[in-house]
C-alpha cells in the first residue's frame, strides 16, 4: 500500500466526522444527507422516457402511472394521432403515428411515451430524447398467453374457433390462420412480437441469446408483473421518484369468473407454444432479482414494497367506495368505466362520496382507464383538434 492510499483511508473517517459534526452545528436534516452517505446518486427525476407497453402484462397499471406523472409535472407526451388510442399496433412503429411529431420538416422530441406500439427503436429516437430512459415488464408467458385467449377471443382469428385456450393448445397449428393476419400475433409469443421481433421464429439458443442481448442493450430495466410491487420500487429508485408517483391501483384486471386457467398439459403445451416467450421472461426474471438485490438490497427492498403497499391502502380508504374494483359495467361513472373487450369481465372502480375537489381529481387520476385518460392527455395537449372519442362513451 502507497503512501496515497493511507491519506486516502484516513480522510474517509475524517469526512464522515465533519460531515457529522456540520449536521450539528448546522441543524441540517440527516435524512438529505442520508442518499449521499450510501453513496447513492443523486439528482433530479428523470422525465424523458420510453415504456414498452407489453400486451397483457400489468401494462395499462404502469401507464397511468406515467400519465399521472406526466400530467402533475406537466411533460409532454407522445400520443396516438387523430382517433387511434395505440401507436399503429400491430404494424411496427413509425415515428408520424405520433400526432404532432412532424413539425417543418422535422420531428418533435417528446418526454414521456408509453402507448401500446411494436418496437422500432430507430422510429422511436426520432421522438424521443437522446437521454431516454427505455424500460418494459413482462409476465409469465402461460398466464399472459390464457389473459390474451380471453380478451381477445373474438379479434384474433386463430382463437375465434377454438373452444377453450386447452384446445388451441392441443392443435394450435389447426386453428391458426396461415394467413399471416397480423391480427394472431396476440396468440403466439405476443412480447417477442411486441419487441419488434419475429415471433415465429424458432426458439435456437443462438438466436434467442443475440435478442436477448439486444434487449438488454436497449432497455434499462425489464419489470416484472407477477412481482408488481418490487418492480416499481425498483423502478422509482433508478427515475429517482417520490414513493406517491408509483403508487395504483390494479387497472385492467378481470373479475375471477372470467379467468379461466390450464391443465398441467395445457400450461407444459403453453411453455412449448410460446418458447420465445418463456426464455424472455425465465432471462428477465432472473436479471430482475440481481439487479435489485444489487441496488436496493434485499431488507430495504422489503421495506420499501412494505411502505409502497401501507401508502396503496391508505389511498384506497381515501378514494374507493367499498375499497375494492367492481364489475366494470356496473361503475357508476361511465367516465371512468374501463373499455369491455371478448369474454372479460373488466373491473373498474368507484369513488368515495363526498370528496372535495383536489381529492375528488387525484383519486379520479388514480382510477381512470386507459383510453379515458390518452384522450383526456389529447385534449390537455392538442386543444385545437377534434377529442377522441371512446367507443362506449357518449360524445
Ligand atoms: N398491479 C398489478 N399487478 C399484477 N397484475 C396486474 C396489475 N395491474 C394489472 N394487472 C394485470 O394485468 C393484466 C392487464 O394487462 P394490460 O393492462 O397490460 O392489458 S392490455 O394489453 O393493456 O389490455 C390483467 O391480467 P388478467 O386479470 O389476468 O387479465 C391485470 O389483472
Amino acid at each position: 500500500m502507497g503512501p496515497k492510499h493511507v491519506c486516502v483511508r484516513a480522510a474517509v473517517p475524517l469526512l464522515a466526522l465533519t460531515v457529522l459534526l456540520l449536521v450539528g452545528l448546522l441543524h441540517v436534516d440527516i435524512r438529505t444527507l442520508a442518499p449521499l452517505l450510501r453513496g447513492q446518486a443523486e439528482g433530479p427525476p428523470v422525465t424523458n422516457i420510453m415504456f414498452l407497453k407489453t400486451h397483457k402484462t400489468a401494462s395499462s397499471t404502469v401507464l397511468n402511472v406515467l400519465f399521472r406523472f406526466a400530467e402533475t409535472h406537466n411533460l409532454s407526451v407522445a400520443l396516438p394521432a387523430g382517433a387511434r388510442f395505440h401507436l399503429g399496433y400491430p404494424w411496427l412503429f413509425l415515428a408520424r403515428y405520433v400526432e404532432g411529431a412532424e413539425r417543418d420538416g422535422s420531428w418533435r422530441r417528446f418526454n414521456i411515451m408509453c402507448s401500446h406500439l411494436r418496437f422500432n427503436p430507430a422510429e422511436v429516437q426520432k421522438v424521443m430524447p437522446q437521454d431516454t430512459f427505455y424500460f418494459s415488464i413482462i409476465r409469465n408467458p402461460i398466464s399472459q398467453l390464457e389473459a390474451s385467449f380471453v380478451y381477445y377471443r373474438g379479434f384474433v382469428p386463430a382463437f375465434r374457433a377454438a373452444e377453450s385456450l386447452d384446445a388451441f393448445l392441443a392443435a394450435p397449428h389447426a386453428y391458426r390462420n396461415r394467413s399471416r393476419d397480423l391480427r394472431n400475433a396476440y396468440a403466439k409469443n405476443n412480447m417477442w412480437f411486441d419487441l419488434g421481433f419475429d415471433h415465429n421464429a424458432p426458439a435456437g439458443d443462438g438466436y434467442v441469446r443475440a435478442r436477448l442481448a439486444e434487449v438488454e442493450r436497449r432497455f434499462q430495466l425489464v419489470l416484472i408483473a407477477e412481482h408488481f410491487d418490487e418492480s416499481m420500487v425498483l423502478l422509482r429508485h433508478r427515475l429517482r421518484w417520490r414513493l406517491d408517483d408509483v403508487v395504483s391501483f390494479r387497472l385492467n384486471a378481470r373479475s375471477p369468473r372470467s379467468v379461466t386457467g390450464l391443465t398441467p398439459e395445457g400450461r407444459e403445451r403453453a411453455k412449448r407454444w410460446c418458447a420465445l416467450d418463456w426464455r424472455l421472461y425465465q432471462h428477465f426474471n432472473r436479471t430482475f432479482w440481481a439487479r435489485a438485490h444489487a441496488e436496493l438490497g434485499a431488507r430495504r427492498l422489503r421495506s420499501e414494497v412494505a411502505r409502497l403497499r401501507a401508502r396503496r391502502r391508505e389511498l384506497a380508504g381515501l378514494c374507493l367506495q367499498d375499497g375494492a374494483p367492481k364489475s366494470g359495467t356496473q361503475v357508476a361513472d361511465r367516465r371512468l368505466s374501463p373499455y369491455q373487450s371478448g369474454d372479460a369481465d373488466i373491473l373498474g372502480y368507484d369513488l368515495r362520496p363526498g370528496l372535495d375537489n383536489q381529492t375528488l381529481r387525484m383519486c379520479q387520476r388514480l382510477v381512470m382507464p386507459e383510453l379515458q385518460y390518452t384522450a383526456r392527455l389529447y385534449a390537455l395537449q392538442f386543444p385545437e383538434k377534434p377529442p377522441k372519442a371512446i367507443p362506449f362513451l357518449p360524445a
